[in-house]
């Protein structure tokens, strides 16, 4: 027997586990980097977090991804060459992580690496009859695993669409094993470049819980900004967007896609909601008023808008899924919790239709809600290398899959 596989036996009779998440998402703003000590699996997992972190990317990891990112066309050399400088790259980062921790690579027992994605098309969105699902992340594991002489499992989605899932959101299998709750009905809400929650009713059959993408979050608002304040990344603390104003026929367009009619769960992301997604949204208003209404709305009012399309997305997934609870805990994680206007307005939307719903950080069930995405995949680790079997049985709306490839130090 090769000794790798030993090793990987040995793990799993270990009390516990030291397992490092990460997490690059869609904003492209850093590697989050959550250190986990992990003990047990499937409904008996028991997760610390140790050490976090968010290591701001550098303009250059931006630009080279930007220049693939969520687009239709590409240079496929660019891809195949930035496969293996992302792996690198994250690995590097890992390393500077690990020791401001005080920790070496001989404390970690494995990682657990989300990579970047790069392309997200379900068969909704990309609508070709040769063609199911497909999502794919880069920054393959073999190379994380070889510069950080950790074992490192990676490229956790194709599993799940193997087994007839889109790929995402795999936030489910997190959110169901450490949060769902006898006394209490609770929404787990990301707010990250595309916003999703979970779907966690007190009492529910296993069939009843469910994961899914709900639009957007910040990623309009995000590509809005680096277009027309070349040297903001985000509109820090909502600073411009509170100075505009919301332009209504301008929202109203913005909410008319077919997106929102599709049943839950469905997935998402960047590929349609963006800068295009929006010009078609103000041309549709200035055919309708006669005018070049592109032109007249002052920046800070489309950023306005924005925001409050994004709030409304997301509180109309919610109150289509409490019309039938009396009480419902809404827990919220990811970058959008920093952004003020946005909760504002979720606030406020959600206490006028849902008066008997509540709403808090994650914080509040001791879980850092930057970190939260980075502990999920740590999680989805311990599974695969844990789980008896039993984790998320055929009832759930999660494949009975183990998620990720495993890629060995040497
Ligand atoms: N102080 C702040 N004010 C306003 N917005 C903020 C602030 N801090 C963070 N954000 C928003 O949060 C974003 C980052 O969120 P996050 O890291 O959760 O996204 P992500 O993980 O990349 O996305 P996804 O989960 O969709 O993959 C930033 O790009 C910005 O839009
Ligand atoms: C394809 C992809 O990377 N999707 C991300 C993205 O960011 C948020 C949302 O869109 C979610 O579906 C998913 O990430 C989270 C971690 C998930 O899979 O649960």
């Amino acid at each position: 027997m090769h000794p790798h596989i030993k090793t990987l036996s040995a793990l799993c009779d270990k009390p516990s586990r030291i397992i490092v998440g990460l997490m690059s998402g869609t904003s492209l703003d850093g590697l989050d980097i959550a250190v986990c000590k992990i003990s047990g699996a499937g409904i008996n997992t028991q997760c610390e977090l140790l050490h976090f972190i968010t290591i701001e990317y550098c303009d250059e990891y931006r630009s080279k991804v930007r220049q693939i990112f969520a687009k239709e066309h590409g240079s496929i050399q660019h891809l195949c060459l930035l496969n293996a400088w992302i792996g690198r790259y994250h690995a590097k980062l890992v390393k500077q992580a690990l020791s401001s921790f005080g920790m070496s690579k001989r404390d970690v027992d494995a990682i657990a690496s989300h990579g970047q994605t790069v392309y997200h098309c379900p068969k909704e969105q990309h609508g070709l009859a040769d063609f199911d699902n497909a999502t794919l992340q880069i920054g393959d594991g073999d190379h994380i695993a070889v510069q950080t002489g950790i074992m490192t499992l990676s490229d956790f989605r194709q599993k799940h669409i193997a087994a007839g899932g889109q790929g995402a959101p795999l936030v489910m299998y997190g959110d169901y094993l450490l949060f769902t709750h006898e006394q209490e009905n609770r929404i787990m809400l990301n707010i990250g470049g595309i916003a999703n929650l979970s779907f966690l009713p007190k009492n529910a059959a296993l069939s009843d819980i469910f994961s899914s993408d709900i639009g957007p979050g910040n990623t309009m608002m995000d590509a809005f900004v680096q277009r027309h304040y070349s040297h903001l990344e985000y509109d820090k603390n909502a600073e411009i967007a509170r100075s505009g104003s919301v332009d209504l026929a301008l929202l109203n367009a913005l909410e008319n896609n077919a997106f929102f009619a599709q049943d839950f769960p469905k997935t998402t992301g960047p590929e349609v909601f963006n800068l295009d997604y929006l010009s078609h949204a103000l041309s549709t208003v200035s055919k309708a008023t006669h005018n070049s209404k592109q032109q007249s709305i002052a920046p800070q009012d489309i950023l306005r808008t924005l925001c409050e399309f994004s709030a409304n997305c997301i509180a109309d997934a919610i109150l289509k899924l409490s019309e039938h609870l009396h009480d419902v805990m809404v827990y919220v994680s990811g970058g959008g919790i920093h952004n003020p206007l946005l909760m504002e307005r979720l606030e406020n939307k959600l206490s006028e239709s849902l008066p008997d719903a509540s709403m808090g950080s994650t914080e509040l069930l001791s879980l850092n809600p930057d970190a939260k995405e980075a502990v999920l995949f740590a999680l989805l680790a311990n599974e695969t290398l844990c789980a008896k079997g039993d984790a998320h049985s055929e009832q759930t709306n999660m494949p009975s899959v183990s998620l990720g490839k495993i890629s060995f130090p040497d």
